[in-house]
Order: structure tokens, then sequence, then C-alpha cells
């Protein structure tokens, strides 16, 4: 997508409003920045304002990192108060027939998925540091990552198969299914994402898709609680082992020398085969949002929450 229609979509998506802020503190610690999802009343779910802060910050990022000195070697995706995502919040479906329609399907694709392709190409060695649930989009967001840390409670659940959409792949939607496939393979893909089946720390062990397990996390936040908020004090330490040689004598390893083997290996994942694969995919997405299936789910999410009851979405 060319950069004029990129920043028309991040400020039609400002406008589109919603609640919750997308963070950015680039002085972390040494040479770390944090990036965290801040809508703790919906989970930490994504509104249209704050899939355009994540584009913005990402497009900075892309601008300034491969800079050899720039200060940042690596960073750190999370989200809040033991969760780390839910998807898309779906509480804007409620507010305005407009976010059913194809016309923000369409939209919502184009900006997620060049966020996150961008977010994945990074010149930073990036981590997800996962607390809690990862669902929908939310576990879309942690294949853009180059690892996961998960905490010993996280869930990760690929609910799309139960809301009659399908992820998709480079120019559209989150962008999950294409990554899945390279970061596990097209077997293991292609069961979790029929399947939709909740992940736990250790099934994502066992797979490949967690890199490191945290003990359970304290409840609180997890930006200002980092000395005991284990998921982000091990992501931490994952992350030093690349930027360290020695880390009690705090020699440091060359941060443009890390940040030009992540540019190697991220262009060797080209996605030029996938062009047509991608072409599949967002047609997919399209025709399939706002049909029956989706309203369906919706409906249900949002009967299950008016009513009170008890069973979760
Ligand atoms: C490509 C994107 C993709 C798509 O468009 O297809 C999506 O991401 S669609 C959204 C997919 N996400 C979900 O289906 C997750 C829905 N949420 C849940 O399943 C649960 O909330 C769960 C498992 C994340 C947590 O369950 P728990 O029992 O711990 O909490 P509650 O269900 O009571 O939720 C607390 C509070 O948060 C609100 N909430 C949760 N998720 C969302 C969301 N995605 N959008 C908006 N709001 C959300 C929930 O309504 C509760 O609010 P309250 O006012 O307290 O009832």
């Amino acid at each position: 997508m060319n950069q004029n229609n990129l920043k028309l979509l991040q400020k039609k998506f400002k406008l589109y409003g919603g609640l919750g802020s997308v963070d950015f503190n680039p002085n972390f610690q040494k040479s770390i920045a944090l990036v965290s999802l801040n809508n703790v009343e919906s989970k930490n779910a994504l509104s249209p304002k704050m899939m355009a802060e994540l584009s913005e910050i990402v497009d900075s990022l892309e601008n300034t990192s491969h800079d050899k000195n720039y200060p940042l070697t690596a960073l750190i995706l999370t989200g809040n108060k033991k969760t780390f995502c839910s998807g898309f919040d779906l509480r804007m479906t409620s507010s305005d027939n407009k976010f059913k329609g194809k016309e923000f399907a369409n939209e919502m694709t184009h900006l997620m998925n060049d966020t996150l392709r961008k977010f994945s190409k990074l010149s930073l060695i990036s981590i997800a540091a996962i607390d809690g649930w990862a669902i929908g989009g939310g576990a879309e967001l942690i294949t853009a990552c180059d690892f996961r840390c998960l905490s010993k409670n996280a869930k990760i659940k690929f609910v799309h198969s139960e809301m009659g959409v399908t992820t998709d792949y480079l120019t559209i939607g989150w962008g999950g299914s294409g990554r899945l496939i390279s970061i596990l393979n097209q077997k293991e893909a292609l069961k979790i994402l029929v399947s939709g089946k909740t992940l736990t720390a250790n099934d994502c062990l066992q797979n490949g898709l967690a890199d490191v397990v945290s003990e359970e996390s304290s409840y609180g936040s997890l930006t200002d609680t980092v000395s005991i908020n284990p998921v982000i004090k091990k992501s931490l330490d994952f992350l030093n082992d690349f930027i360290f040689v020695d880390k009690e004598n705090s020699i440091m390893r060359s941060s443009s020398s890390i940040k030009s083997f992540k540019k190697i290996i991220s262009s060797f994942s080209e996605e030029k085969p996938f062009i047509k694969f991608n072409e599949i995919e967002r047609d997919a997405f399209v025709s399939l949002w706002g049909e029956n299936d989706q309203l369906m789910a919706l409906e249900r999410k949002i009967k299950i929450k008016n009513a009170g009851e008890n069973k979760k979405y």
C-alpha cells in the first residue's frame, strides 16, 4: 500500500475512534523498547484508534531502526493486566453497523496487514511477552514477533473459524496464517487455524510457537512491575542474551550487526511467492466478513455478554 493511502487510513482509523491506547517506551531498558497494548476493560482488544497508533509506531520504527546509530536493538510487545490482546474490539460492531461492512473489513485488513508485515521485518529483534489470553487478532499479533515468551497461564486461540472469517496474509487482515506457516509448518498451522483450539504454554513449547515460558505472573500492570513481572523479566533475559556478550560487565554485541542479521533473515522469507496466496486469502477474508456466519457469531458473543451469562464468548 502506498504511503499516502496508509497515512489516510491511519487518519481515518483515528477518527473511527474507540477506547484504549498503544504506548511506546523507547527507554524501557538499555537498547530495548516496550510497546504495550492498553485497553484493559476490553481485554486489550484493538480499537481502530489503537490500530492507527500501532501503525504509526511501526512506521516511525521502520524509518529509524535501520540507522546504525539508532540506540534500539530490540523490542518487547505486550498487553496489560494479565491479558495480551483479545483481537478486534467487538464493541465497535455493536456501536455502529459500518464496522460490520465490507468497506471497513477491507480497510482493516489493509492497515493491519501492512502494519504487521512491517513490524515483522523491523531491523530489531522482537519478542511478544504474553500473559493471559492472546485470542483472534491477538493471536495473529504474536506471529509478527521473532520470538514469543508465554507465562504459564497464557492461552493462545485462533478463534477465527468460530467467527466465520479466515485470517489473512500479507496485504490484509492481521496476517496470521502465513506467518504461522513460516513459524511452524503448513500442517500444524492448518490444525491450529481450523480447530481454533486453545493452546496452553506447554502446547506452544511443544509445537515451537513458544520460545520460552515464564512463571505465572502476579496481578498488576505489565509495564510498571518489571521487577516482579516474570513474563516481562523472562523476555528481557531472553533479549539480553542477544544484546550482551557479558551482561555483568555491560559488554554489548554490535547492535548494527544484530540488526543486519535480522534484516537478512527476514528478507529471506520474502513474500513474493505469497502474492497470489495473499490475493486468495484477501478475497476469502473480505467475502466472509459481514456474512451470516460472522454476524451470527457476533450476535452470539454480544448476547452472551448482554445476558451476563457466565459462559464465555
Ligand atoms: C482479524 C481479527 C479477528 C476478526 O476480525 O476475525 C478478531 O480479532 S475478532 C475478535 C476475536 N476475539 C474474541 O473473540 C475474544 C472475545 N473475548 C473472549 O473470548 C473473552 O473475553 C476472553 C477469553 C478473552 C477472556 O474471558 P474472561 O472471562 O477472562 O473475560 P470476559 O469475557 O468477562 O471479558 C472481560 C471484558 O472484556 C470484554 N472483551 C473481551 N474481549 C473483547 C473484545 N475482543 N472486544 C471487546 N470487548 C472484549 C468483555 O466484553 C468484558 O466486558 P464487560 O463489559 O465486563 O462484559
